[in-house]
């Protein structure tokens, strides 16, 4: 069911992941790990899991999954692949069950809410469509922070330049479709969108662009750059929390397991 908005809906921007109980649709902004849940997704597979440590991520694993991540640019013992958006652009992920280790986006998703989904600018056409069916009073943006081990030293939880941006481009982009309220940190999105209009300018500019540039995978900024290229919206089906004293962690470890949101389905 479509939502038609007769009373303008909230839009909200939180330039960095906040504890917070959302009343309505959540959209968790990271430009690169979302891009790769929205381009396996997209690829074909049935489910991806997205994991806060390395251990977890193994614990999720199943035979026959698929674990991807990375230690300074290659996937670590027991993982099958890297996150390279290049890598995986040709990947065939027909019905496979895949785990990533994303720790800045696990941690921005630390938060309740009814409905959750992934956007940025490789799924904007195909949030853009759904937003309507899914959300009734607010939609708020919440950029994920920069990746703790990647890029360097910006410190874990340093807000990221490249989110934010996105989450600027999507805000401005839903201003212009629905009739939106801005509230807290819309208007400041978009204005920092100004100073960098183009999406692949400013990735580059970001710092874990430059640390992607320094890895030479300029690609992989280009392909995380792409507007409505993905005909995905990840939506949040199932969150779990893995015990340590039940899996020897060194704290609990939560997970969270993401479908494409297919046309017309309801959240
Ligand atoms: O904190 C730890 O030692 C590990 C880090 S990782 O698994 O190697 O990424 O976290 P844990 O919660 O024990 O998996």
């Amino acid at each position: 069911m479509t939502f038609l908005y007769n009373a303008a809906v909230r839009l909200r921007v939180d330039l960095s992941p906040k504890d917070h109980t959302y009343p309505d649709l959540v959209v968790v902004v990271d430009v690169f790990s979302g891009s790769v849940v929205s381009l396996l997704l997209s690829r074909g597979a049935r489910e991806v899991w997205v994991a806060p440590s390395l251990r977890s991520a193994r614990l999720l694993a199943e035979p026959g999954d698929v674990l991807l991540g990375e230690q300074e640019g290659i996937p670590p013992e027991g993982f099958h692949r890297g996150l390279s958006l290049k890598d995986l652009d040709s990947a065939d992920m027909r019905g496979l069950r895949c785990i990533i280790h994303a720790p800045s986006l696990s941690k921005a998703l630390a938060f309740q809410a009814p409905r959750t989904v992934l956007g940025q600018f490789r799924n904007t056409k195909a949030l853009l469509a759904a937003i309507p069916r899914l959300a009734r009073e607010e939609v708020a943006l919440v950029c994920a922070a920069e990746n703790p081990g990647d890029p360097q030293p910006a410190g874990p939880g340093e807000p990221s330049q490249a989110n934010m941006l996105a989450a600027g481009f999507l805000a401005k982009r839903l201003e212009q479709t629905l009739p939106l309220t801005a509230i807290q940190g819309a208007t400041l999105a978009t204005h920092l969108l100004s100073a960098f209009p183009d999406p692949q300018e400013a990735l580059f500019g970001s710092r874990e662009g430059q640390h992607l540039h320094r890895m030479g995978r300029d690609e992989d900024i280009a392909l995380a750059s792409l507007i409505g290229f993905d005909p995905v919206v990840p939506l949040l089906q199932e969150t779990r929390i893995l015990e340590a004293s039940r899996y020897g962690l060194s704290k609990d470890r939560t997970a969270y397991a993401f479908t494409a949101l297919e046309g017309g389905d309801e959240a």
